[in-house]
């Protein structure tokens, strides 16, 4: 307790099986070590807490109502470790934009909980830290499947199905992986609300919309074992036409995933909550990756990913 201690996690990418997952269909995720989140915790000598991250700064419990799900989370470890009155300071050093549907919210509650747990030098394993970073998320997203934590929290990518354990999966792929942000708030909670209230509303359609999801992530599990890229990006494209259909989509993915497929991408989604966040999509060479930022960053979009997928550095 006497001596810093951080913790640390990265973003996520849902490759496919976004919201069909809250309905038992499986998914695809995964890890975007690149774009990372950091937390470090020092004691302080007062009996103050204070946060201090690029949105807030401040004592936490006098912050925004964004971080009730955060302060909720960490008042029950505290409680645990018996230390509710220990004053610290918890510097969160985010390069993860918010509500992108890139996890942010699980990456920070995955950070917080390892700096607490090394701060107060407790044991922790695997299943309490997802146990726990649940705990905010399900403040913040209301039914949340778990596949946030769950990648936030892997060094691998994971077939998830909602209420099991994730597990890994054979990954022999060779390509890359765009991530582009649309700039625009996606919130996941809201999103997930909307494809509860259209299968209220009709529920033969979102439901032959989620089940086509579940098919189509099985279809790319099999392609990602067989290094079959161009096979993923039309399964990309399918599972795209039917998260229209759900209603997650928003005019701005669909300028950018046109400007994508344009480009040379082998196939195009949203990744993650959708209604904003951001855009995925495939492209067999580094040129070809490099074509579609540039393509994009013209369309105005200002922060794009690339990431190789090697299968010796995924397996
Ligand atoms: C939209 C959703 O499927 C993914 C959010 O990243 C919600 C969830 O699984 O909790």
């Amino acid at each position: 307790m006497d001596t810093p201690a951080s913790g640390s996690s990265h973003a996520k990418i849902i490759l496919i099986g976004e919201h069909s997952v809250v309905y038992h269909q499986p998914a695809i995720a995964l890890p975007l070590p690149a774009v990372r989140e950091n937390v470090t915790i020092t004691l302080r000598k007062d009996n103050e807490q204070q946060l201090i991250s690029r949105y807030y700064t401040g004592a936490r419990h006098a912050g925004p109502q964004q971080l009730a799900g955060i302060n909720h989370l960490i008042d029950e470890l505290l409680t645990r470790f018996n230390a509710a009155n220990v004053g610290f300071n918890l510097a969160i050093n985010s390069h993860l934009p918010a509500e992108r549907g890139m996890g942010s919210s699980a990456a920070t509650a995955v950070a917080i909980i390892r700096a607490l747990y090394r701060f107060f030098e407790q044991p922790l394993s695997h299943e309490q830290l997802l146990s726990d970073a649940n705990i905010s998320e399900k403040i913040i997203h209301g039914n949340p499947s778990g596949i946030d934590v769950a990648t936030a929290s892997a060094s691998n990518p994971i077939w998830f199905v909602t209420g099991t354990q994730p597990s890994a999966i054979p990954f022999h792929l060779h390509g890359y992986l765009v991530v582009a942000d649309s700039g625009i708030h996606g919130q996941t909670g809201l999103a997930v609300q909307a494809v509860a209230e259209l299968r209220k509303h009709d529920l033969a359609s979102a439901d032959h919309a989620i089940k086509g999801l579940g098919q189509l992530t099985h279809a790319a599990k099999s392609a990602l074992a067989n290094d079959r890229l161009a096979e993923l990006g039309v399964i990309f494209n399918r599972a795209q036409v039917l998260l229209r259909q759900l209603g997650v989509s928003h005019p701005r993915l669909e300028t950018m995933i046109n400007v994508a497929n344009q480009n040379g991408a082998l196939g195009a989604k949203l990744t993650g909550g959708g209604m904003g966040g951001c855009m995925i999509c495939l492209a067999p060479d580094e040129a070809t990756a490099t074509r579609i930022r540039l393509a994009l960053a013209n369309e105005g979009v200002s922060q794009s990913w690339v990431q190789p997928l090697k299968s010796e550095e995924t397996k």
